[in-house]
């Protein structure tokens, strides 16, 4: 996998999608932040340039360091990267007088050139700017107006540097996908051999030679993530591998005994370890999102350093980390903010002896989900919905005792098999139930109730990283609603999320 393309992030909301074009494309790539340039760019063949919140022209602007970049290596900047280039190299970027944001058409395109091949005059694309590029750098080709932007496309003469203003990666850009494919295979010319196949092969190599006769604990969860994890290192280093599963008291109704019974057979050592006091203990009284979040993760990390002692020599810590997990967790001065520390990343204490390996940590999940088809893992356990390590505690809003718990399971277990037995389970990306802190009044077999609230959720996504709530037929949530209120004792109302992400986000926590 040496044909790689770095994309720099300028905290652009797009920069992760970038990503997502670039791999549908068999192409891989990574995004690192504008200001942590590597020493040597030998491994990358092409470089992409994010767009950015902040302008060029302000005080705060970041200034990324193109010396090894620009006339050296194919690069395609994109909106904040395309007025960096322009403010930098002999242009001119000023205020537009009006705020271009939305849908606009590339009236004139330079058709000669091979970043436009294949697309048409008239061409919709996805404008979100207030700066726009007065004068061009110095050798610059303008390859692209819209009415509003004439230098929406330029190229640097004698150069592989190529400049938008638009955003290809966004989907309302009718021919973005074209132009990508234009720049990275025909300008840059880097392979697309980037496929399922390829990543489990490179994969199971590099970890062997990496991982040699090291024993190896990785945190098995049932979920799809750390499956394809354990199958990829059970590849490569066999017997070696120890899973461990851990009940963390905050897993759905009968999961803990339904998903050690579901590894039987796949031949996995794993092990099944109950915590349950330990997490419910340690998070007694806490209701700040963010503090339970940190409390679960230090205990997966206090018990699987326990577990870690039990077995002789092991010198890793495996875990299912995917590439979002990593995204929405770190953040860099300027780029991406961090939205939610997500349990499984930041690295782990300095007490714990262990080296961590994650082997998906580049990969979103739809990717996962065709890396664990390629390695034969069954379709159903490829297809079930990604459920937090953190578990019920961030759908249990404000403090957590196991009475909540317990009404949760049973709420969330009588949605989950509806949706199964309504045969939507495969139509959602991911559902759930969140038990709000909340009491509201009702009335029961002629008395007055007053009890909890339930909110159910149910997305559509392909990575979680946007997401759409989904439109489930009014009769489903009519019945799911009257069943949870009949059965579970605690609960007289329920009510049906309606908001996407952004700006809300998928969990309520
Ligand atoms: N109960 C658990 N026991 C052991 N490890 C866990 C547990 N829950 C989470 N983990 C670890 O944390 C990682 C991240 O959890 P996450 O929920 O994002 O992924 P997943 O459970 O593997 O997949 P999915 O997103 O489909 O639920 C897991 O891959 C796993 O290594
Ligand atoms: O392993 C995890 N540890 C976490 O701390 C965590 N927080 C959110 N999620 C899952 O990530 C996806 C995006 O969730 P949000 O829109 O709520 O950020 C959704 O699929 C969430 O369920 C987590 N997974
Ligand atoms: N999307 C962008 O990169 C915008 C760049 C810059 N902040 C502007 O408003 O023009
Ligand atoms: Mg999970």
């Amino acid at each position: 996998m040496q044909h790689n393309v770095l994309i720099l992030d300028f905290g652009s909301q797009y920069t992760q999608l970038i990503a997502r074009r670039v791999r549908e494309l068999n192409i891989f790539c990574e995004i690192l932040p504008y200001n942590q340039i590597p020493e040597s760019l030998d491994e990358f063949q092409a470089v992409i340039l994010s767009g950015s919140p902040y302008s060029v022209r302000s005080e705060d602007a970041l200034h990324p360091d193109l010396s090894q970049i620009k006339g050296k290596k194919p690069l395609l900047a994109v909106c904040y990267g395309a007025q960096y280039i322009a403010h930098n190299f002999g242009g001119e970027v000023a205020p537009s007088n009006t705020r271009e944001y939305g849908r606009a058409n590339l009236a004139y395109i330079d058709n000669s050139d091979s970043l436009f091949k294949d697309i048409p005059t008239g061409s919709q694309v996805w404008m979100s700017h207030s700066d726009t590029i007065k004068t061009l750098p110095r050798h610059a080709i303008k390859l692209a107006s819209t009415k509003e932007v004439d230098n929406a496309a330029y190229r640097i003469s004698g150069e592989e540097t190529y400049a938008i203003q638009f955003h290809p990666e966004v989907y309302h850009s009718t021919d973005g996908a074209t132009l990508l494919k234009n720049f990275l295979v025909d300008i840059a010319k880097v392979n697309q051999d980037f496929t399922p196949n390829a990543f489990v092969e490179d994969t199971v190599k590099e970890l062997k030679e990496k991982l040699q006769d090291d024993k190896v604990v990785l945190g098995l969860s049932g979920g799809v993530d750390s499956t394809v994890a354990a199958v990829l290192l059970h590849q490569a280093i066999g017997e070696n591998l120890h899973c461990i599963f851990v009940n963390n008291g905050l897993l759905r109704k009968n999961e803990f005994a339904n998903v050690l019974d579901q590894y039987k057979g796949m031949g996995l050592n794993v092990k099944g370890v109950d915590a349950s006091d330990r997490f419910l203990d340690a998070l007694a009284g806490v209701d700040d999102p963010e503090a339970k979040r940190k409390i679960i993760g230090r205990v997966f990390v206090e018990v699987f350093d326990d577990e870690s002692k039990k077995i002789e020599n092991a010198k890793w810590l495996g875990q299912g980390t995917i590439y979002p997990d990593v995204i929405e967790s770190i953040s860099v001065k300027g780029p991406s903010a961090t939205i939610k520390s997500h349990h499984n990343v930041g690295g782990l204490p300095d007490f714990m002896k262990l080296q961590v390996v994650e082997p998906l940590r580049m990969l979103f999940k739809d990717e996962v989900r065709r890396v664990g088809a390629s390695l034969g893992i069954d379709a159903e356990l490829l297809g079930r919905h990604p459920f937090p390590g953190p578990g019920l505690a961030i759908r249990i809003l404000g403090d957590i005792t196991p009475e909540k718990v317990n009404i949760l399971q049973e709420v969330d277990a009588i949605f989950i098999n509806g949706l199964k037995e309504k045969g939507l389970y495969d139509d959602v990306w991911q559902a759930g139930a969140i038990l709000l802190p909340v009491n509201s009044v009702g009335v029961m077999g002629d008395e007055r109730t007053y009890e909890k609230v339930v909110a159910l959720r149910a997305v559509q996504s392909t990575d979680g990283m946007t997401a759409d709530w989904v439109h489930l037929p009014y009769e489903f949530l009519m019945e799911i609603s009257n069943q949870i209120i009949n059965k579970v004792k605690g609960v007289n109302r329920v009510v049906y999320d309606i908001s996407s992400k952004p700006p809300a986000t998928i969990e309520w926590e």
